[in-house]
């Protein structure tokens, strides 16, 4: 009988996982994974840690402690930047440049889809019209809808979604759940934080609350 085909490394695992600042524990350690087609909720309140939790795994933010694999291989802090993509609280845009070379920048620097075209990419994200319009007259929820055209265009399998839903409005809500679910149905996996006071992505999701971990589907 053949041998049963080996089965995929998990997108993330996270071994021993601790932070600490000045020398005061805010987590860990903490052990998961996020297989493909699966989304981990990160859940505290204010001040838990989340946003520190998702800038550490991006390599943002020195003295996590611990092992980090992306799809089975260990990769250090500095090089996780061009394997995952990173949507924080700050869009991380420039404001004199339009959204169009905002997204030909960031695309320059961190990769494409080969398959997407920037202007599809803008109007995904509501945003057909607003190509030549510089990002400092982009209202907050604009920003947000340009940085999730930014993560769309992303070819990177793993997403780390900080508040998601934070300054859209009801369609760009909706807008960020129809992206997570497609993302996973295309074999992608996502850790998304959120307060559990409002949106949670409507998908095959388990939960991290600092600390425990428990599964909820
Ligand atoms: N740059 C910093 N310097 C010092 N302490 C910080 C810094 N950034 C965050 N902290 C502290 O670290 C702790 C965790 O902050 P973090 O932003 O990770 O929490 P959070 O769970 O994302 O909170 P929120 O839900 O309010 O966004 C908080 O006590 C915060 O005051």
């Amino acid at each position: 009988m053949p041998d049963a085909p080996p089965a995929a490394a998990p997108l993330l695992d996270v071994r021993g996982l601790c932070f600490a600042r000045d020398e005061m524990p805010l987590f860990g350690p903490l052990d998961f994974s996020v297989q493909p087609g699966e989304a981990l909720l990160v859940q505290g309140g204010n001040g838990a840690g989340k946003t520190t939790l998702l800038r550490v795994l991006a390599g943002l933010l020195d003295g996590g402690n611990g092992e980090v694999r992306l799809a089975g291989v260990p990769v250090a802090a500095a090089a996780r930047a061009g394997h995952l993509a990173y949507l924080g609280h700050l869009p991380g845009l420039k404001a004199d440049l339009t959204a169009r070379e905002n997204l030909d920048y960031l695309c320059g620097l961190l990769g494409r889809r080969p398959t997407l075209d920037l202007d599809p990419a803008l109007a995904i994200v509501g945003l057909a019209g607003f190509d030549e319009a510089p990002v400092r007259h982009l209202s907050a929820g604009q920003r947000r809808r340009l940085a999730l055209a930014r993560l769309w265009l992303s070819p990177a399998p793993l997403w780390l979604l900080d508040e998601p839903y934070a300054n859209l409005d009801l369609p760009g809500i909706e807008l960020v759940n129809r992206m997570v679910r497609a993302h996973l149905d295309a074999g992608g996996g996502a850790l998304v934080t959120t307060h559990g006071a409002y949106a949670a992505p409507p998908v095959r999701t388990r939960l991290l609350s600092l600390g425990h971990q428990e599964a909820v589907a």
